[in-house]
């Protein structure tokens, strides 16, 4: 579904490449997590699939081609939501049918409907953003991702300003999202514990300029809950990976 092919990127700011011939696959329906400190280059990443920058060579594809001169191929959720505080709930999430146009305004209208009510959020539509709360925030963010039509989903630390305990219901709410759906994901967080207990896989950024991510494939099948967390091999994967990070950020 997602394959980098060798890719190198600078800022034009900086004098080294912090993309330096990087090659991964993500395959159809998996969810993969991306694990690194600050600063790495875990959103370039994502902005360089997004094409918000341009690489200096190799290639990205995505469902077997080049991305591009394509639009539409990836749905893209940041950290801030994000949401308009202007318009109201349905027409936020209207935004990216509006961008594509090629629906009518009924037809954006009822497909908003249909996926409020997927994420919980049926009667909401016409809400400003600050009524909702954060967690709704993020849900009616993550519908306004789904509405894109895109099969692969890029998010961007999603629930990282959220208080703990909604933190963890948003969590388990997203993995019961792609339980049913099994759209491509692409997750980067901070936080271990959240990348092993959505994800099939994890991806850690080990150096910076990045030249390759390490693989981790985590134990646990799916459907989960979050007892498998305290499973021996989970706690074993989760101690491994903090080590890894910690060793990154040693002074
Ligand atoms: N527009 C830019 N111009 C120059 N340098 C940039 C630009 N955007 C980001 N950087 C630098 O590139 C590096 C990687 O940034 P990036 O946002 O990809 O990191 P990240 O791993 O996602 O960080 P965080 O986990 O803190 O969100 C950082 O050192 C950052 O300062």
């Amino acid at each position: 579904m997602l394959e980098f092919q060798k890719v190198v990127f600078q800022y034009d700011s900086e004098d080294f490449n912090i993309i330096n011939g990087l090659s991964f696959q993500i395959e159809k329906g998996e969810f993969v997590s991306v694990i690194g400190p600050s600063g790495c280059g875990k959103s370039t990443i994502f902005r360089l699939v997004g094409q918000l920058l341009t690489r200096k060579a190799g290639e990205i594809l995505v469902g077997g081609e080049r991305i591009d001169g394509r639009r539409g191929y990836c749905g893209y959720m940041p950290q801030r939501d994000l949401l308009f505080p202007w318009r109201t709930v349905r027409d936020n999430l209207c935004l990216p049918m509006e961008v594509r146009g090629d629906v009518s305004r009924a037809e954006m209208d009822r497909r908003a409907e249909e996926t409020l009510a997927h994420v919980g959020l049926s009667g909401w539509g016409d809400k400003r953003p600050d009524e909702l709360s954060g967690g709704m925030r993020q849900r009616a963010a993550f519908a306004r991702t789904l509405l894109t039509g895109s099969e692969l989903l890029l998010l961007d630390e999603p629930f990282s300003a959220l208080d703990f305990l909604t933190r963890i219901t948003m969590q388990e709410w997203l993995l019961g999202q792609w339980e049913n759906d099994h759209k491509t994901v692409l997750f980067i967080t901070h936080d271990v514990e959240e990348a092993i207990f959505l994800s099939g896989r994890v991806l850690v950024v080990e150096e910076t300029p990045i030249c390759r991510l390490a693989s981790f494939e985590v134990p646990a099948p799916y459907p989960r809950t979050r007892a498998c967390l305290t499973e021996p091999r989970m706690l074993a994967l989760r101690e491994r990976l903090i080590g890894m990070l910690r060793r990154e950020v040693a002074v």
